[in-house]
């Protein structure tokens, strides 16, 4: 029998996301979600989606990455879809941060474990779990392929330009420290697939993508490359986020150790956990703050405000790095569900070619749409991601799959 099969793995911080795929047809098998891993409230959500099958949803504490990934084992198992399945051909793993050396997916060895694990420290809410998820995939399947498909990889090909803070190089290079990038392989997959609903190739495009997640990023992408984005060392700079606070004076930690005697951890954990929306109106679910926003909520409002004021900035700044722009398109779940926001973060740009039809932006769709008004100069457009499908291609891809 051919194995034609790929288990995509996505470790969260809290959360373990997953789809299985045949890569004959790139159908999904089965599809679900472990969210508040380490709570006592965890719950997981599978969805078979072959044979008719129906959502099963669990709760009760699942206490780490392990223990969820054995759990979600079990429920294919129960599907008759088990990882002991020899139509089973690789394991594909997002791995957030791959550092300068890895441009490319990987199969997984003790080296390539190696890096992930010294990179924790420019990556502390996500290396450790997408380790944990490796490590235990490769214990339930010590035989199979394990690829690590990296979030930084789409960005290696930034200029220096771009990829260097204006800090000491000596420092900077002895540490490290420089711009890599994530949600990459988001910004690759969509920046892509706004060639193809433009009708052109990806090598004859300007895109400027914004990603906006639970973790949010924008990038510039020239002809297919990416020139330019705006995460960091680390995923905390850039756009305003749910629970991260985005661009500020790096003098704020300074400030902060000084006048109000916090600890390093303690601003680590208010700047990634504290801050964003969550931080400016106790709320992160952009559903929810649309809704106070609609009842006159003035700190929500204010909340919104930041985020699309940020949205737009980077909109302008890489709308110049390109100098031509043929798309800015919106992808993620605040991006693909969120009308008001789209709305919002092109309106005044007339200027720059960009507006939204308003009938166009408010209809509801699954699939990649155009939603600027016909003829207009630059495309603005909703595409939604799919990084388990890419990451699954990639892995595919190089394990040899379609060869026989
Ligand atoms: N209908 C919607 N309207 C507005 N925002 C939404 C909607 N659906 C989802 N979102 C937003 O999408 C966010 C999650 O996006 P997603 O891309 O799934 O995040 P991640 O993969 O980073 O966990 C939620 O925090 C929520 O704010
Ligand atoms: C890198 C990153 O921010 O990822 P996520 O949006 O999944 O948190
Ligand atoms: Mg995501």
């Amino acid at each position: 029998m051919t194995a034609t099969r790929v288990l995509v793995l996505n470790s969260g911080s809290s959360s373990l996301k997953y789809q299985l795929l045949d890569m004959r047809d790139r159908m999904r098998l089965a599809t679900g979600l472990v969210e508040r891993i380490g709570e006592r409230t965890s719950r997981l959500k599978h969805t078979p989606l072959t044979g008719g099958g129906e959502s099963r949803e669990r709760g009760g504490a699942i206490a780490d990455h392990d223990a969820a990934l054995k759990a979600v084992a079990a429920e294919l198992a129960q599907d008759g879809l088990g990882l002991d399945s020899p139509e089973l051909a690789a394991i594909g793993h997002r791995v957030v941060h791959g550092g300068k050396r890895f441009t490319e997916p990987t199969v997984i060895d003790e080296a390539v474990l190696a890096e992930i694990e010294r990179l924790i420290p420019v990556a502390p809410l996500h290396n450790p779990a997408n380790l944990t998820g490796i490590r235990t995939a490769r214990s339930l399947r010590p035989d199979l392929p394990q690829v690590a498909v990296f979030d930084t990889a789409f960005h290696t090909t930034m200029p220096e330009s771009a990829a260097r803070y204006a800090i000491d190089v000596e420092t900077a290079d002895r540490h490290r420290i420089r711009r890599y990038g994530f949600h990459g392989t988001s910004h690759a997959y969509v920046s892509r697939a706004t060639a193809e609903l433009l009708g052109k190739a990806p090598e004859e495009v300007n895109v400027i993508v914004l990603h906006l997640g639970n973790g949010a990023s924008a990038s510039a992408v020239r002809g297919g490359r990416c020139v330019e984005t705006s995460m960091g060392l680390t995923p905390l700079e850039g756009l305003v986020m749910g629970t991260r606070s985005g661009d500020t004076d790096p003098a704020v930690i300074f400030h902060l150790t000084r006048v109000a005697e916090m600890s390093i951890e303690e601003i680590d954990a208010l700047l990634n956990k504290k801050s964003g929306l969550i931080g400016l109106c106790g709320d992160n679910d952009m559903r929810e703050i649309r809704r106070r926003v609609d009842e006159g909520d003035e700190r929500a409002q204010l909340a919104f405000d930041i985020y699309i004021h940020r949205l737009k900035k980077y909109i302008g700044a890489y709308y110049a790095v390109l100098g031509r722009v043929d798309a800015v398109v919106f992808t993620a779940g605040v991006g693909e569900n969120a009308a008001p926001v789209r709305e919002a973060a092109v309106a005044g740009l007339e200027q720059l070619g960009l507006a939204v039809d308003p009938e166009l932006n408010a209809a509801r769709g699954d699939g990649a749409r155009v939603i600027s008004p016909a003829g207009a100069r630059v495309a603005v457009a909703v595409v939604p991601t799919d990084e388990e499908l890419e990451i699954a291609t990639q892995t595919y891809a190089l394990v040899g799959g379609g060869g026989d």
